[in-house]
């Protein structure tokens, strides 16, 4: 994958017939070779990007793989033409163990099927004797154990108090919490490129032809960070999904489970996740740095498919 983006071909700007098949054979006079690790693999779309626009074609070896970057190219692609965007890419590295079958890595019929089963157990789980909800707060519970005792953060304190555990209706009642939990995943960026995606047939996408079976490199990051849809696109604000008046802002943009079909099948169960266990922990425990925070170094510690978070220390004071 790595040495994959080697050699580079595009250009929206070259005038060239808008023919995506023909690009293959023109560009091979205009190649752009360039040197990349793992640590630069997703900054280098994102380089591609500022110099050939937001969707061009780099080849894997000889596999043509068509990046899409920002808002605007993504939405197009996975939710305006859902279906025709909505393949998975082989993936070698995986195979061995999935041999096309679970979820991720399925496609058509047998996708169709996992996908709508698996939908129906998350519901009925949820909807069980013992809900997620209900077991998420029994979790966060056990998780307060392996810390200890008492008070938190004002909205927390306000909606929640400490005489009871935070419940998933809270989270309407919380703004300024809610923005939090959206703005630390819009700025891990945990996936940074999305699982690859393959055209299910020959699609015509903003006046190219894209034969059926090429894959799709929707890059996530690059939506998170788009400039035409937030306030401060590098640094960590959670006013980026805040209204003026402190209500909680919904951006289209915030697609850390991506978007369309593919999308996420755990993304409710997941925030689910992330609310109870944020504020059952800020309940009970002051979080200090051991640092003061602008000296923290948050730059991950990979950058390749996912981006792996550097460790931190920190105090955990009871409140
Ligand atoms: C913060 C946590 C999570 C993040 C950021 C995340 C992100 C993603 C992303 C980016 C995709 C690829 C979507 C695409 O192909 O365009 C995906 C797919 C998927 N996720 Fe998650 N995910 C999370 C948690 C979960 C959980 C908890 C589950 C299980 C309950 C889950 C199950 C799946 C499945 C089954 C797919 C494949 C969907 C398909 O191909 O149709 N994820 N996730």
């Amino acid at each position: 994958m790595v040495s994959g983006f080697g050699r580079v071909f595009w250009g929206r700007g070259l005038g060239v017939g808008r023919n995506f098949r023909l690009f293959f054979v023109f560009l091979t006079f205009s190649v752009e070779l360039v040197p990349i690790s793992h640590s630069t693999l997703i900054t280098f779309p994102v380089q591609l990007s500022a110099k050939y626009g937001p969707v061009f074609t780099v080849y894997f070896g000889s596999k043509p793989i068509v990046v899409l970057c920002g808002h605007e190219a993504v939405k197009e692609a996975l939710v305006d033409q859902a279906e025709e965007f909505s393949g998975r890419a082989h993936m070698p590295t995986v195979e061995k163990n999935f041999h096309g079958f679970g979820v991720v890595f399925a496609n058509g019929e047998r996708w169709r099927q996992l996908r709508r089963f698996s939908l129906t157990v998350l519901r009925n789980f949820g909807m069980g004797k013992k809900s997620i909800e209900e077991r998420i707060q029994e979790e966060a519970q056990f998780l307060l154990e392996a810390f200890r005792e008492t008070k938190g953060d004002s909205e927390i304190d306000q909606v929640i108090g400490q005489s009871r555990v935070p419940a998933i209706e809270d989270r309407s009642q919380m703004p300024y919490t809610d923005a939090v939990i959206h703005e630390i995943q819009r700025f891990s960026d945990l996936i940074p490129m999305d699982v690859p995606h393959i055209v299910t047939r020959d699609t015509q996408f903003r006046g190219y032809t894209i034969p059926q079976g090429t894959e799709i490199y929707p890059i996530l990051s690059t939506v998170l960070r788009d400039p035409s849809k937030f306030k401060t696109p590098e640094s960590f604000n959670p006013r980026n999904f805040l209204e003026e008046m402190g209500q909680f802002r919904k951006n289209d943009a915030f697609v850390p489970f991506s978007s369309g079909k593919r999308i996420c099948l755990g993304e409710a169960l997941a925030r689910m996740e992330l609310f109870l266990f944020f504020t059952t922990i800020l309940q009970r425990f002051t979080l200090k740095p051991l640092m003061a925070p602008e000296d923290i170094d948050t730059k991950p510690l990979e950058n390749g498919f996912a981006k792996i978070p550097p460790f931190y220390q920190l105090c955990v004071v009871p409140r």
